[in-house]
């Protein structure tokens, strides 16, 4: 038998607080991670990833997937990064200003050291193009939503990985609860996004490490008002210093557990994180109509048992119970017996998602090339 042809993908992940690197070696459409770093958004992890690729000839990419946070309006899909989808990216920088510069500069350092090398953007939004327009549109003027002023959600990439992880058994109601530094919860019906808590950008929905969520529309305009706040110091005070940060002292959820007994603004700020979650989980399963299955995924879903206690507490009365011992076990299946709704935890994997579409996108272009 003929053995399927090895291919390299490199999937890049620049996110709010950090920049993830992952090869990943296909035989046919099977893959498997060979190699990961993970490095501060500034630091030298592109540098030191080309002298290993350069050390290594064999693992020269084939292509190269990049997490886009925010697509505007016109992606549903991946697409091959040529000179006017990187304009298009420039001008979305305002719409996700903590992603979309690293991930520009990944690029522009691709193009020069890996020349010829197919980039492939994936966008965090377009697994939410099937969001209905009222979940979609927002209350303002009509021309607003023609500039593209709308709900994009985002966490996309994640959220596709966990509905291919629960493949064709997948219920028809689920709420999915991606918590890292950003968070934000996907209302999904049969497999397709209705509505998500982030919004126009990733400043949106709950609370997170830094970043507000959602406000009250008029503090802001208090805020400027009251402080003669510039634009730029209202995006430091919403993105950067708000959050977990503001109320617990850390944006970190891992250091705010640690300090938890001793620090009752860390207790505090658990609290108001898990019952953000909680009123989350509530508006997206009534707009579902129930639920048949909610998952927690992300560095604090993954790892926080506390915050998934606090999220799914007094929910009997709903058929929403969870298993006290499972929960801080933390793998699987997580719901108590007599549970309506089952919980589970799901390790996310933005970074196959990106390699499994940019493989894709390569296997396409060389079977629709002339011959
Ligand atoms: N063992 C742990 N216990 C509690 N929180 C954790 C643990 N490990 C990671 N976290 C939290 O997960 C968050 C980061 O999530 P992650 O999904 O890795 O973020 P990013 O969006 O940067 O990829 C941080 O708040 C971190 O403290
Ligand atoms: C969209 C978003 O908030 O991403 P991250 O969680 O990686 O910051
Ligand atoms: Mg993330």
């Amino acid at each position: 038998m003929m053995q399927a042809a090895r291919k390299f993908v490199l999937a890049i992940n620049a996110g709010s607080s950090s920049m993830k690197l992952a090869l990943y070696e296909f035989a046919g459409r099977t893959a498997r991670c060979v190699a990961k770093w993970n490095g501060a958004q500034d630091d030298m992890a592109l540098d030191t990833l080309f002298a290993r690729l350069e050390a290594n000839g064999e693992r020269a990419p084939a292509a190269v997937g990049h997490r886009i946070v925010h697509g505007g309006p016109h992606h549903a899909a991946p697409a091959f990064i040529d000179e006017k989808l990187l304009t298009e990216l420039e001008d979305a920088v305002p719409f996700a200003p903590l992603h979309l510069p690293a991930a520009l500069a990944a690029i522009e350092a691709i193009r020069k050291r890996l020349p010829g090398v197919p980039q492939i953007a994936c966008f965090d939004t377009a697994f939410h193009t099937s969001m209905p327009e009222k979940a979609r549109r927002f209350p303002l003027p009509r021309h607003f939503d023609e500039q593209g002023v709308r709900r994009y959600g985002f966490h996309g990439l994640s959220y596709e990985y966990i509905v291919s992880e629960l493949g064709a058994a997948i219920p028809s109601r689920v709420v999915i609860a991606h918590l890292g530094s950003g968070a934000s919860l996907v209302a999904v019906r049969d497999g397709r996004s209705v509505d998500t808590t982030m919004g126009l950008t990733p400043t949106g929905g709950i609370l997170m490490g830094t970043r507000t969520g959602d406000l009250d529309p008029g503090v802001l305009l208090h805020l400027a008002r009251q402080n003669e706040l510039t634009i730029d110091d209202l995006q430091g005070i919403v993105d950067h210093e708000s959050g977990l940060l503001a109320i617990g002292g850390t944006s970190d959820m891992k250091v705010l557990i640690e300090r938890a007994p001793g620090d009752p603004r860390a207790r505090f700020a658990i609290d108001m994180f898990g019952y953000a979650i909680r009123k989350a989980i509530g508006a997206l399963a009534f707009a579902l109509g129930g639920m048949d299955l909610l998952v927690f995924t992300g560095g604090i879903g993954e790892n926080a048992p506390i915050v998934r206690e606090i999220a799914c507490r007094d929910l009997d009365a709903f058929g929403i119970i969870l298993d006290k011992t499972k929960n801080e076990h933390g793998r699987g299946t997580i719901s108590h017996d007599g549970s309506h709704c089952a919980i589970r935890v799901i390790p996310t994997d933005e970074d196959c998602i990106i390699a499994r579409h940019a493989h894709a996108w390569v296997e396409d272009a060389l079977h629709s090339a002339p011959t």
